[in-house]
């Protein structure tokens, strides 16, 4: 029920704002901070109840959170909503948006609010900053940090004869373990055709995406998705569809949750922020594991990436609600608040004092499988491959990813040709973009 490839299926919050008048600073009637969110289901809950705790918590400012569908929906919704007054002060924004809010004009640099109230930025995981910090400064702040983790089914790991304790880490092992737990009309694994994951699998072989150290040292103007990295992993996977070993559920991510909570396939990928959902989707049916994201087992250094979302601060908005979002945002970055966001979901705490919370120590030992993304994260290197790319059209080219990944395995292209035609469209799309950026 993440923001990334799940169905909008629920309102997390109630009512709209349709563009209400900005309060003055000087009013004694408390600032009203619409936030927009993608957090839908169980993860749009939690959301609630920080929000409803911020209100209680003082009577400067009335933050209402509005559920606006999937990350990328919200985005064209912000995109819409820009030349009038009725998009919100504050929006949730995938890590992916991130080059492009930058570029949009459309924000006030967090950075400025940190630099005033001079916050106090070494509480926060450094490698989170990392990769929300463009040229020096912090655009927004990071709020819901996930990366992807392989999730299996410990139980049908025994009845196949495979180790339950050792999940499979190179994409050989992943094809050797899927084959032998194909069995009764179950599969070894379903991977959702999701461009995250094929970002991720570039970092983890140390691979950049794009060039310019992948549109950190100055903007990219190529895409390298057609580079050995891409179709080697594109092989694997098409390999082991021809196979029958994998199951192509589509590019839904909640589509291949149900199934592997289901019992149909016995591993798949997720990110941290569905840990929840899964071990508590499997529960009392099945054991469920997890391991690292895995890799060809000859690659380079590699890591994952920061994913998920970081929270902006729109700046055609009156300054008293920008400065009630702020308010908000530092009460987001308290560690209780990011243990119980932590604990509620299995999105990283972006505060390292969080884990220094009872209820994060508790939740741990009830949900063990949390360590991994945890361990993951902090095992990552940073370079440019694991900083991740940034590009101002990277929702677009995240969508072009994902067609040429379902023409290979529907078998309608060879991952280098498809990988070839997606990375030209990529480029062609940066050139046409770079022009209109200044
Ligand atoms: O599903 P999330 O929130 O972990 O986000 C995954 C991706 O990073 C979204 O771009």
């Amino acid at each position: 029920a993440c923001g990334g490839t799940s169905q909008p299926t629920t309102t997390a919050s109630s009512g709209t704002d349709k563009g209400t008048a900005p309060a003055s600073a000087a009013s004694k009637e408390p600032v009203k901070v619409v936030w927009w969110h993608s957090m839908s289901g169980e993860l749009g809950k939690a959301i609630d109840k920080l929000v409803a705790d911020f209100n209680a918590s003082q009577k400067d400012v009335v933050v209402e959170a509005v559920f606006q569908g999937t990350y990328d929906e919200s985005l064209n919704k912000m995109k819409a909503s820009m030349d009038s007054k009725s998009g919100p002060a504050l929006i949730q924004v995938f890590e992916i948006g991130s080059r492009f809010m930058i570029d949009s004009k459309a924000i006030t640099p967090m950075q400025k609010f940190i630099d005033a109230d001079k916050f106090d930025l070494s509480q926060l995981e450094e490698n989170i900053l990392n990769y929300y910090r463009i040229d020096g400064k912090l655009n927004s702040m990071p709020f819901n940090t996930s990366n992807p983790i392989l999730y299996y089914n410990k139980d049908m790991f025994k009845a196949a004869g495979l180790d339950p304790e050792k999940p499979p880490v190179t994409y050989e092992e992943v094809a050797a373990a899927s084959k032998a737990l194909t069995k009764d009309g179950k599969y070894g694994n379903s991977f959702a055709i999701y461009g995250w994951f094929m970002e991720q699998f570039f970092a983890n072989q140390g691979a950049e995406l794009l060039n310019n150290n992948n549109g950190r040292k100055g903007l990219a103007t190529e895409s390298m998705l057609n580079s050995d990295a891409g179709i080697k992993t594109l092989t694997w996977w098409k390999q082991m569809v021809d196979d029958k070993v994998s199951l192509n559920l589509g590019r839904k991510t909640d589509d291949t949750k149900k199934a592997f909570i289901a019992g149909q396939v016995a591993m798949t990928l997720d990110s941290t922020g569905s840990l929840r959902g899964i071990v508590d989707g499997a529960q009392g049916k099945f054991e469920v594991g997890t391991g690292y994201l895995p890799k060809p087992s000859d690659a380079k250094d590699g890591g994952v990436i920061v994913g998920g979302a970081s929270v902006y601060i729109l700046n055609n908005r009156s300054e008293a609600e920008q400065n009630g979002a702020w308010q908000f945002i530092k009460f987001l970055a308290e560690p209780k608040q990011q243990a119980f966001w932590h604990v509620n979901t299995g999105y990283f705490p972006i505060t390292k004092k969080a884990y220094d919370e009872q209820i994060v120590k508790d939740n741990l030992a009830k949900y063990p499988q949390l360590k991994t993304a945890v361990d993951q994260l902090h095992a990552t290197k940073a370079n440019t491959a694991t900083q991740g790319a940034v590009m101002g059209v990277f929702p677009e080219a995240r969508q072009l990813t994902e067609s040429a990944i379902e023409e290979v395995l529907n078998g309608k292209k060879q991952p280098k040709d498809s990988l070839d035609n997606a990375a030209k469209e990529i480029t062609g799309k940066l050139g046409t973009y770079n022009k209109t950026v200044k």
